[in-house]
This record gives structure tokens, sequence and C-alpha cells, in this order.
């Protein structure tokens, strides 16, 4: 809807009226249309102002309107039809302008936006491009680099920067509204024609070619397979070359392959997933909506290794007190040195003062006294964090939370060692955990609402995205990870080499093969988790280990890796070579071709031809397998929760909507049958076996994802 009235005598104030964000649902474009019409046809009306209920001008096009039959005028004469208007039309824009909202607003003859305002054309985050014009007004406003940026990345920016950019034409600190009435009064009787962005010619830059080019590269080194950036490339490469009209018909054309493409589905799906994530709820009916989360000042970080510093680093960014805390000083120097220049390095980025003063360094735990909440990141040892949080219960004040950033031991186990068992909690997240944007709230049978709400409060504070997940070994994210892992190793037995696999995966659209991800992350680690589990011990031959263990196919080419020195990144050799230890740029290494073919000889393995699609399906499918077998157990609340870890913290491509909403578009019998066929080739894998959740969706007819929940029977769910 819109509201329509008349100030200062001659202007008429068109007010977008659709909470939360005024998005331009068919009733809002009926609304603005109508007003619009009306406004024109008055004759005491001199100037239109165009503005947004609750201060928000528009999130643009209603998002949940793209999975229904297109009703109500269509936004692109509408925007037309206020352009080439008689009357100047003023868009106050006030907290957002996005996608058709900005659209809608590069139509009008002047714009003027709050200093708080954020801008931006992020429909290519939806799979889409900007169809309402947006690609062909843009670049003939801001010139063609501007465009290209904004539009194919979809970033939003400030009322600052879209001052400079031309984007707008009057910042205002004051209120937007009267800015922009003020403003369209002054215009009244000023030729409109300037004003009308269609009609201008796209500033070229000198080398037009270079420029495009560059940007494809860009854009398919971001999100390598996603359709919908070179696409926007394409029409904003229209703009450049094509009159206005035609550029919109490309406009046009380009947007009706995307709109109906599986990954737009995807990408909106994520868009909504991530938000559903956000709305927990425990057996207990503790929910987001009814459980107060605490307020958090002050917090104590334990542990000032990869995952402590960049904790703390998130936690000082987001204005919390901190107390680090480490048990030796040489610890403690590199720690108190790494924090602080990452600290330093992000202020001078974003030209301000870094908060060093947020932070203190210690050796001594009784300084955390009076924080109002602990977050523990030592090393990952049950024994080790045990005494710690032990400590942490005579130390901290009574009503002090205490989390676990243990990235898969038994939260329950840690909080009975404590007095409090209802305050603790695991906040799991992932490296580097000052960048990486999922954490997993970990509630344990004992936590309380009032605890899962703080943690998840926290991380969306933090700039996170919390996923409450249940308590068990590996959670969701790790859990699933080490079935991955192992049907890449497999692969490695049975004929694949790792960059055939890793190339396979980042053609699937990964951001990085698992094999890079693992030296990256450092092969001792997994090293040490099957120590642990007593997968390694004395009883394995060492010139001869055995590839069955604990009644399973197991493969020891990483321990035999890690044996040789080969840790990763970190030592220059792992999966790959690298130019030093530290070296970033991975390389096959012809010795890891010899090792692994002297394994298969050793072992009497033939190496057979692996295609890349068994690749991508036995490493895809296997992780919808095990979330599914999550699902059943209790330890995910829906299948959205699972994809949101899986595209937040292990580089899934989102523009595949993650691994259980994969596997819906697939379909669910396919995926079983893939599976079923893997299974009987490996029959000593048993996670390639279907699981009973799978076979009874597809014996249901594979019913649509917001249908799943009812066909799990868990009788001890834990979300
Ligand atoms: C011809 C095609 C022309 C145009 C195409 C488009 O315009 S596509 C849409 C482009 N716009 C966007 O991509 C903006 C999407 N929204 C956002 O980025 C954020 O929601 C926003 C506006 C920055 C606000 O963020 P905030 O953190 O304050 O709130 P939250 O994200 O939790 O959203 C609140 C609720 O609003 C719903 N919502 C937001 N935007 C839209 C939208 N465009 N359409 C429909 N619904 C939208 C969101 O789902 C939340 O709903 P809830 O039920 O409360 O979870």
């Amino acid at each position: 809807m819109a509201q329509y009235a008349r100030t200062k005598g001659s202007i008429a104030l068109i007010t977008l009226t659709n909470p939360p964000v005024n998005a331009l649902s068919a009733a809002v474009r009926k609304g603005i249309t109508e007003a619009v019409a009306r406004a024109f046809k008055d004759t005491r009306v001199k100037a239109v102002v165009l503005c947004g209920e609750n201060g928000k001008f528009c999130g643009g096009a209603d998002i949940r309107e793209f999975a229904k039959a297109m009703s109500g005028p269509p936004l692109v004469p509408m925007i037309h039809a206020i352009e080439a208007g008689e009357k100047p039309v003023v868009a106050a824009i006030e907290e957002m302008a996005l996608g058709g909202g900005l659209e809608l607003a590069l139509g009008c003859h002047y714009r003027v936006a709050h200093a708080k305002a954020r801008l931006g054309l992020p429909e290519v985050t939806l799979g889409l491009l900007p169809a309402a014009g947006g690609t062909q007004r843009l670049p003939r406003l801001t010139g063609i680099p501007a465009a290209l940026d904004l539009i194919t990345t979809g970033r939003h920016i400030s009322a600052q920067e879209a001052l400079k950019l031309g984007i707008v034409d009057r910042v205002t600190e004051g209120n937007a509204v009267e800015a922009a009435v003020e403003l369209a009064l002054s215009v009244v009787g000023r030729p409109l024609a300037p004003r009308r962005l269609s009609n201008h010619a796209t500033p070229l830059p000198a080398d037009l070619d270079g420029v495009f080019e560059e940007v494809l590269v860009q854009v398919k080194r971001r999100a390598r397979g996603a359709m919908a950036p070179v696409a926007c490339a394409k029409a904003v490469r229209a703009a450049a070359e094509l009159p206005y009209s035609r550029g919109l018909e490309c406009e046009r054309e380009l947007m009706n392959t995307l709109f109906t493409s599986g990954q737009a589905r995807a990408l909106q799906y994520c868009f909504f997933a991530q938000r559903a994530a956000g709305k927990w709820s425990l057996p207990n009916g503790a929910r987001w909506d009814n459980s107060r989360p605490r307020a958090v000042h002050t917090a104590g970080v334990i542990g000032l290794g990869t995952m402590g510093r960049g904790i703390a680093v998130c936690l000082v960014k987001a204005g919390i007190s901190v107390v680090a805390v480490e048990t030796e000083e040489k610890q403690l120097d590199s720690g108190r040195r790494a924090v602080r220049g990452m600290l330093e390095r992000d202020a001078k980025r974003r030209g301000v003062t870094a908060p060093l003063h947020m932070i203190t360094f210690t050796l001594s735990m009784q300084q955390l006294r009076d924080v109002d909440l602990v977050i523990e990141a030592v090393f990952e040892d049950m024994a080790l964090k045990k005494s710690v949080f032990a400590e942490l219960s005579r130390v901290c004040r009574p009503n002090a939370l205490l989390c676990t950033n243990t990235s898969g031991l038994d939260v329950d186990e840690l909080a009975s060692v404590t007095d409090r068992p209802p305050l603790v909690v695991g906040m799991h997240f992932f490296a580097p955990a000052h960048v990486m944007k999922l954490l997993e709230v970990i509630c344990g049978p004992r936590s309380s609402p009032e605890t899962v709400a703080t943690a998840m409060t926290l991380g969306k504070r933090l700039g996170k995205v919390s996923v409450a997940v249940g308590n068990c070994p590996g959670f969701v994210g790790n859990r699933m990870l080490k079935l991955y892992l192992d049907q890449a190793h497999f692969l490695l037995e049975e004929g694949a080499s790792p960059e055939q696999v890793d190339q396979a995966l980042e053609e699937f659209g990964f951001a990085l093969g698992i094999f890079k991800v693992a030296d990256l992350s450092g092969l001792d680690i997994g090293w040490r988790v099957r120590k642990a589990a007593g997968l390694i011990g004395p009883d394995v031959d060492p010139k001869f280990p055995s590839r069955h263990r604990q009644g399973r196919r197991y493969c020891p080419l990483p321990d035999l890796l890690c044996e040789q020195g080969r840790l990763g990144q970190k030592s220059g050799r792992g999966w790959y070579l690298y130019d030093s230890a530290g070296g970033k740029e991975a390389r096959p290494d012809p010795a890891i071709s010899s090792f692994l073919q002297e394994y298969r000889l050793r072992y009497g393995i033939s190496a057979r031809r692996i295609t890349e699609q068994e690749v991508v399906e036995r490493c895809v499918f296997v992780l919808a397998n095990e979330g599914f077998r999550i699902l059943e157990d209790g330890m995910a609340a829906a299948p959205e929760d699972i994809d949101m870890v899986y595209v937040f913290g292990y580089g899934w491509p989102r523009h595949r909507g993650g691994p259980m909403f994969h596997a819906a578009q697939v379909g669910l019998a396919t995926v079983l049958q893939r599976l079923e066929f893997y299974h009987r080739q490996n029959p000593d894998i048993p996670h390639l076996q279907p699981s009973t959740l799978l076979r009874r969706l597809v014996g249901a007819r594979s019913p649509p994802m917001q249908q799943w929940k009812q066909h799990i029977r868990s009788i001890n769910s834990q979300l």
C-alpha cells in the first residue's frame, strides 16, 4: 500500500507502507501507481516526495512474491511513469534503498538520503539482476566501473559513498523527508529532462573491454559457476553499448533466464533460511521470542591460539571489553602482538582508532572474576577443558556464563564439572574466527533458555549467523565433515589424485577443494582427533597400517602423510607442495603421486578412472545423507539450519543452497538411488548406506523440505 497526503500546500507526500521493510509487493506497486497518477493530475500539486513508513524507504521487491505468479502493476512501467512525469519527484531515503527500492529512487528526479542510510542493488545475491531499469540507469549516472562494482557484488554503500558517486543529490543528518520536501519546493519549475537518467549517455571508460574482462575474472573467482554476476556484467555492458530502450530489453531477457533458474531459487532459499536459523526453539518450549538474553558488557577469552585470538578480536570489535588469559608469558606475548596487530589493521582499513584499550592480557584466571561471560578456547582436549571449567567455577561470579569453543567435545560433560550446568553452552567459532560468519551454538541438555538466548544474540552482535545445534560428537558441521573427508580419502585410494578431487569440488562451486582446505587447517588436527578416538595407537602396524578399523573401512593415507611431517601449509608440504612453510600457493606434488602409486601397489589396489560425477556425488550425497541422520537424531531443528552451517562455515556454494537443499533439487529418489549404488560398490563404508529418513521421504514421494520434519520419528530431539 501507499499513503497519500498533501503537505506545504503543493507537495504530494507518498508513503510506502508494508512493514517491516516496505518491500514493493503487488499492493505497494498498485498504491504507488495510483498515488503518483493522482499527484500528477492534482493541479494544486507542484512536486512529489516518495518516502517509506517507519523511517525506512524500501527494501526492494517483495522476495516472498517471487515464488508466486506475478500480480499487480509491474515495476518497470511504474518507474517509467514517474521519470516521464512533468512534476519533479524526490525520493526521501531513510535507512535503506535496496534493489527495486533503489531502482525506484533512480527513476525519481532527485534523491535525498539520511546520513545513516544504506543503498545498494543486492539482486545478485538472490540470483537475479536489477531488472527494473537499474542496470541501465545506474551506469548512466555513475559510469561503468562503479556500476559494475555495485551491481555484480550487490554490496551496500553508505549515504556518503552514494553522494560521492552521484547516486544521491543530498545527504542530511536531520529529517530526510523534510529535506526532500524542501528540495522539492526549490526545484519546482526547473526543466526535468536533464534529471531523467534514461536520457543520459553512459560515460565510457577508455578501455571498455579491459574493464569488463577484469570484472568477469573477478566474478568468476568470487563465486565459481554462479550465473547472476555474469548476467549482471552483460546487462551493464548493454548500457555501455546500446540505447536505453534496447538496453532495457537486454536486461529483461537476461532476467528471464535468471528468474526461473535453480540458482535463483537456491539463493532466495538461503536468504530466508539464514533468517529462519535465528528463530531457535528448544523441546522445553523456550524460543527466540520468549527467552530474554543477558546483557554482555565484558567477556573473558581463555587461550590465545588461532581461535582465541580471532574470538577476542570479534568481541572487541563488537564493543565488548575483553580479558584475555594465557598460561605462559611467551604465548601471552605472541597472542597480545597478534590480537593488537589484527585490531590495528582493521582500524586502519576503516579509518578509525584501534580500540586497544578494550582488551587486557593476563596470566591470571583471577582477572575473570567480574566478567559477564567467558569463552574457553584452549587445546581440544577433554581433560584440559574440564580443568579449565572447574577453575572457572571457582573464579567467576556465580551468574557468569561459561562457554566453550570446542569443535566437537561433549558440552554436557564439561558442564558437569562446574557449579552451574544451566549456564554452560557451546559457542563453536570457525577459523579465522574474526572472518568466518558461522557460529554453532551447542545447546547442552542442561543449558538454560537464557543461556542459549544470550549465546545466539551475542553471535548476532558479533556479525555471525548463529545456528542452534544439539550436543553430539562433532555437532552438525564437523560430524558431516568427517564423512565428506573420508570419501575424499577413499577416492584417493581408488585412483584419484588430490588435485582431481579438488578440481571436481571447485567446479561444483566449493570455494576450495577439500584437500586444499585440509592443508590450510593443518593435517595434524585430524590426526590428533583420530588418535583420541582410538583409531591410531600402538596396535597399528606402522609399516602396513590396517585399512579396516572399528568395524569399517579406514584410510590411513592422512596418517602416513603426518608421519612424514607433511602437515599442510604450515610445514610447506601436505597434499600439495608450497613454496615454503606457511606458503599459500598450492602446487601438485609429484611426490604425492608416487606415494599414492606405491600405496596402491602395497595394498594390491588397482587404480581405476574416477569421474568428476563420482567425486561430486560421493562427497556431496554423503553430506546430505548424514544431514538426514542429524535430523532424525534431533541434533538440528530443520534442514535449513544444516544448510546454513555448510554455507557459512564450510565454503559450500551458496548458489546451490546447501547440501539438504541440493539433495531436494537433485531429487531425493536420485540421491537414494546413487547412494545405494555406491554402497553396493563399497559395502564396508556404512555412511554410504542411505539413512532411514531419506528412505522414508522417498517412500512419501519426496515432500517439500518444509514437510520433512513430519516424517521424523525422533524421541530424543535436542532441538
Ligand atoms: C524486477 C525485479 C526488481 C527488483 C528486484 C529486487 O528488489 S530483489 C530484492 C532486493 N532487496 C534485497 O535483497 C534486500 C533484502 N533484505 C535485506 O537485505 C535485509 O532484510 C534488510 C532490508 C537490510 C534489513 O535487515 P535487518 O537485519 O534489519 O532485518 P532482516 O534481514 O531480519 O529482515 C526483517 C524481515 O524482513 C524480511 N524482508 C527483508 N527484505 C525483504 C524483502 N525484500 N522482501 C520480503 N521480505 C523481506 C525478512 O525476511 C525478515 O522477515 P522475518 O519474517 O522477520 O524473518
